[in-house]
């Protein structure tokens, strides 16, 4: 449905964007997550083609950005960083006027305010002037002036940014439901985001694409694990049997005043460990006291990736 190929943009000598690709199936939900300033913005306003690429292409459906401007707008709904709503303007006859701006009128015009009405939860506010209403209702109008052409797809930079939040559940169970029909592309810095809206993640770190797939993949692929690994034994001896377990590390050890010896054990990987540090204790007859694994979280994966 999107497919972007060697994209780069500079702004003047700066590049915002570096030669990066990746595709977006129909009815996908892309998270586009990266720290300030990677890029991400950039991207979303050359797919929806407020920016012309430097280099590289941009296709929509089969329509290239370059020549079909018009065309790939009328498939996109875009709710930018900053939502731009005429703050003087009335809910509904701000959201009429943006329906009329897609060419919509008359019976067709009516049916699909009331559609967009009913699923950005509106109904309350339509007579409220949108300068009085709060900003996750002004953003739920965002979501709402982005839709009204019935777009396949939804591209929403940063919708939950500056919500409270009841309001960032309520955006992103929105926007779950959105996902149900249309491809969406997600930008965010916010980790809990991506897991709890998108099905890819695309990570983007100055303006290259550092990571790309599901949640899950991502963090067997970048994660690794830690285990939380206590025994009753003299430490030389279990740092020296520690050493022969493949890809263990001992990242700290101390000792509890009971004379357990406490150690945080780092691995590479998701081969659950435990198993092979339970055999050992039994076969050196040592007393376990503890023995917890925790997998490294997306949280981590965007941190070792995005830190330099
Ligand atoms: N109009 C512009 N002129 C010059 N430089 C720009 C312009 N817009 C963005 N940049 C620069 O391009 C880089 C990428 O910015 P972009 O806004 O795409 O990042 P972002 O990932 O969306 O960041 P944020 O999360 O802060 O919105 C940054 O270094 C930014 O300063």
């Amino acid at each position: 449905m999107i497919e972007v190929r060697e994209l780069t943009k500079r702004y003047g000598s700066e590049v915002a964007v570096d030669r990066i690709s990746f595709t977006v199936r129909s009815g996908e939900v892309l998270g586009f997550l990266g720290p300030n300033g990677a890029g991400k913005t950039t991207t979303m306003k050359v797919i929806t083609c407020y920016l012309p690429p430097t280099e590289g292409t941009v296709l929509v459906d089969g329509l290239d950005v370059r020549h079909d401007s018009l065309a790939i707008r009328q498939k996109i709904g875009y709710l930018p960083e900053n939502t731009p709503l005429y703050p003087d303007m009335v809910t509904y006859d701000y959201l009429e006027f943006m329906a009329a701006m897609r060419g919509l009128d008359g019976a067709a015009r009516r049916r699909r305010l009331a559609e967009v009405i009913e699923v950005c939860g509106l109904g309350d506010v339509l007579t409220k002037r949108i300068d009085a209403l709060s900003k996750g209702y002004r953003q739920r109008v965002g979501l709402a002036q982005a839709m009204v052409h019935d777009p396949p797809i939804l591209i929403l930079d940063e919708p939950t940014s500056g919500l409270d939040p009841n309001q960032i559940v309520e955006i992103r169970s929105l926007i779950k439901t959105l996902g149900r029909e249309k491809t969406v592309i997600l930008s965010t810095h916010i980790l809990p985001e991506v897991q709890a809206s998108c099905d890819r993640v695309l990570i983007i770190h100055r303006g290259r694409i550092v990571a790309d797939g599901t949640p899950d993949e991502l963090q067997s692929a970048h994660g690794g694990q830690r285990i939380l690994f206590g025994v009753q034994a003299p430490e030389p001896e279990v740092r020296s049997a520690l050493e022969r377990v493949d890809g263990v590390r001992v990242e700290e050890a101390r000792t509890e005043s009971d004379g357990t010896l406490l150690l945080r054990l780092s691995a590479d990987g998701q081969k659950d460990l435990r198993p092979e540090l339970f055999r050992l204790v039994v076969e050196r007859g040592w007393t376990l006291t503890e023995l917890h694994r925790e997998r490294v979280d997306l949280e981590e994966v965007f941190r070792q990736l995005t830190m330099n």
